[in-house]
This record gives C-alpha cells, structure tokens and sequence, in this order.
C-alpha cells in the first residue's frame, strides 16, 4: 500500500459484489474516497458501515434513466468532487441463441451498453470542465474475442471496446483518460448463469481468477503517470483457452 490514491474521488458502479467491491476497497486502501453504486441497497450500506467513514453508498438502478442522469449532483454532493469514474457494473447471458431468452438479452444490453454508456455521458462533463479525470470500464476478453458460448454477451462487450476506443480520442485533450480492463472468467456471482459442468471443468482446471487480481490492474492502469492511458488490459488465468 502506497497510498497513492489519497486525495482522489472515485465511483464506482456495480460496487456491492465482486470486481466492483474488490476495485472499492483497493482504493480505499490506497487512500481514496469511493462512492460505492449499487441497486443492492442493503448489501450496499452493510458493506460501507464495514469499510469506513471514506466508503460511501450511492443507491441507483442503473435501468432507470433518470437515476443515472441525476448521480452526479449525488456524488459531488456526498464525495465533494470525482476524478475517478468506474463503469463496472454488468450482467452475463451465454447460451444457445435458440434457445435464448430474448427479454433477458435485452436487459443485459440495457446494462452492459446502454445505462454504461449512459452514466459516462453523465459525468464526462465535470471530467472537461475540471480538464483531467479518468473513465475506466470493465469490458471482458468477450469484448475482443468472439466467445462462441455467449454471443450477446460478446456483442456487448464489442460495443464497451467501440465505446472506449472512441471516446477516449475525443476525451484525450481535455486530460480525461478512458481505458478499460477486460477480465476472463472471474469468481463471482455473475457467473451463476455458467453451466454447472462448465463451472466445474473450470474450477478443477484453474482457468479462474479472483476480483482481487482484477483490481490489482485497474489500481496499475489508474496509477500511470498522466501521460500515459492503458487503453485495453487484458487479464487471464494462463490456462483459459481463449
Ligand atoms: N465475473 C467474470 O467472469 C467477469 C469477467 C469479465 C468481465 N466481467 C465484468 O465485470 C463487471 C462486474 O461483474 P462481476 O463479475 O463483479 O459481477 P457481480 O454480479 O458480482 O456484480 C455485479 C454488481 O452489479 C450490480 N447491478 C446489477 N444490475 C444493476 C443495476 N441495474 N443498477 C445498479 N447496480 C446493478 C449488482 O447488484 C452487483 O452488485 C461486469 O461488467 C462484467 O461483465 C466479469
Ligand atoms: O466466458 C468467457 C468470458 O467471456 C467470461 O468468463 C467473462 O467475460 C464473463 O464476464
């Protein structure tokens, strides 16, 4: 610990589970304030009673536009500014597209791609007039490797990489940095949706990685000299076939 992000604000979506909550007490222990978002009321404001005065619970329903389009005055209001935007939160459908539900895709998409797309647009504007900042997304290796197992999930995926690599050229001259991080198969409840035998065959191969590893590299990628924007980090178990 370094504390090399003492002084910082960051938000982070999806913060009550998995990568989002490792990436929040990563910061926080590197001395940052984080406003944890998350639908999970409960679970959110349990977790921030645990994890100290600097932790903050942000609830919103990602899927309500208007909720996304009103955080930011939320955050400056309980964090006093932000520097540090995290479009984590996502969910995951794989499976057969004949036998896909077409509802559920559509909610996924409305997550992984709109309300994502929509929280940045929400918050880039303090980001330029403040000229620095960051925006990080959690893509997937679904978001540059075609998964044949889960087609709409990729297609998602490809949308967040599209996203970053545009954004991030027009956001460059006001200082504001956009990369992602794209994570193979992690342990989580996201990948409830996985088959049980494909869960298996992975746990007794070893091709899963803990949330921790994966905020280890959003923490490398946030501490880069201005300068410099790490613009996709790919991150794998060695042994994933992918
Ligand atoms: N787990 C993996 O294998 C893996 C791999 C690569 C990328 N990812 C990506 O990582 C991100 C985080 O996933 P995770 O694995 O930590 O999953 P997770 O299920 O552990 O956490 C997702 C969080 O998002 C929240 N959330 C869901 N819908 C919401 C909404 N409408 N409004 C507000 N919050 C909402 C949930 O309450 C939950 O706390 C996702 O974008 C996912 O695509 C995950
Ligand atoms: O299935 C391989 C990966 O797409 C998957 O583990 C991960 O990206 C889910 O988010």
């Amino acid at each position: 610990m370094t504390g090399c992000m003492k002084g910082k604000v960051a938000a982070i979506t999806g913060a009550a589970s998995g990568i989002g909550l490792a990436c929040a007490r990563t910061l926080l222990a590197e001395g940052a304030k984080v406003v944890l978002v998350d639908r999970a009321k409960d679970r959110l404001e349990a977790l921030c009673a645990e994890l100290g005065d600097n932790a903050i619970p942000l609830v919103v329903d990602l899927l309500q536009p208007s909720e996304v389009d009103g955080m930011l005055p939320r955050i400056l209001e309980r964090a006093g500014g932000l520097d540090i935007f995290h479009a984590n939160a996502g969910a995951y459908v794989g499976g057969p597209i004949e036998e896909g539900d077409a509802d559920a895709w559509d909610r996924m998409l409305n997550l992984n791609v709109n309300a994502a797309f929509r929280s940045v647009r929400a918050v880039v504007p303090h980001m330029v007039a403040q000229k620095t900042g960051d925006i990080l997304f959690t893509s997937s290796i679904a978001g540059v490797v075609p998964v044949v197992w889960e087609p709409i999930y990729t297609a998602s995926k490809f949308a967040v990489q599209a996203f970053v690599h545009t954004t991030r050229r027009q956001l460059a001259k006001h200082g504001v940095r956009v990369g992602a991080v794209l994570p193979g198969p992690v342990v989580t409840a996201l990948l409830d949706d996985w088959p049980q035998a494909k869960m298996e065959e992975a746990l007794a191969s070893g091709s899963l990685m803990q949330p921790q590893e994966v905020a280890d590299a959003v923490l490398f990628m946030l501490s880069r000299p201005r300068n410099v924007t790490i613009r996709d980090l790919v991150i794998l178990p060695n042994s994933v076939d992918l």
